[in-house]
């Protein structure tokens, strides 16, 4: 074990298990107080960032936003929003999609990603996938390439990689 790995694993003894949130049946991971420590931070945001060679970072709506921009501040890149329907005064593209609680949709801002571009797309938990399948979709259909799709934790449990055929996802935490 190396000390990214040791940093990784303290950080995972952050992660919370709340029964029963949003709703009945779901084992919700939070990981907010993971987040709150800053080494932890600091270890998920290395270890993120070293997932590929990227020019910029693609963070989703909402917890995605909290991580992506601290990696792309960490790399030197900008960082651009996957946002959830209704915030954005200038959309270029969206796709609608399955969660494991509900239904969801995702959009990409206009005038941001360029084509040929290598997008990070990053994500604080991959569940089913049907999240990470919209925002590596969006990037793709705008021109621009997903260097890697990185999330800090994936619940294998619930076999999102299944839904992500082809896509390079690269999850630093599994439980
Ligand atoms: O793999 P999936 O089944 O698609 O689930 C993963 C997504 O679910 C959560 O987002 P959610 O929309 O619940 O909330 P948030 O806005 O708090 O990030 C999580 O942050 C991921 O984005
Ligand atoms: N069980 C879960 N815990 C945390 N985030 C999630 N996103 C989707 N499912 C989740």
């Amino acid at each position: 074990m190396d000390e990214t790995d040791g940093a990784l694993r303290e950080a995972a003894a952050l992660v919370r298990e709340v029964p029963d949130f949003p709703e009945p049946g779901v084992l919700f991971r939070d990981i907010g107080p993971m987040l709150a420590s800053g080494p932890a931070l600091g270890a998920v945001v290395s270890a993120l960032g070293r997932s590929a060679e990227f020019d910029v970072v693609a963070g989703v709506e909402a917890r995605g936003f909290l991580v992506g921009a601290a990696v792309a501040q960490a790399f030197g890149t900008g960082v651009i929003g996957l946002r959830k329907p209704g915030k954005l005064p200038a959309v270029a593209d969206r796709i609608d999609y399955a969660l494991e609680y509900g239904t969801a949709a995702l959009e990409l801002p206009a005038d941001t990603l360029r084509a040929g571009q290598r997008v990070l797309v990053v994500d604080d938990v991959l569940a089913t996938g049907g999240t990470l399948g919209a925002a590596c979709s969006l990037v793709r259909q705008s021109g621009a390439e997903v260097a890697a799709a990185a999330v800090v934790l994936e619940l294998t449990a619930l076999r999102g990689r299944r839904n992500l055929p082809g896509e390079p996802v690269e999850a630093l935490l599994q439980v």
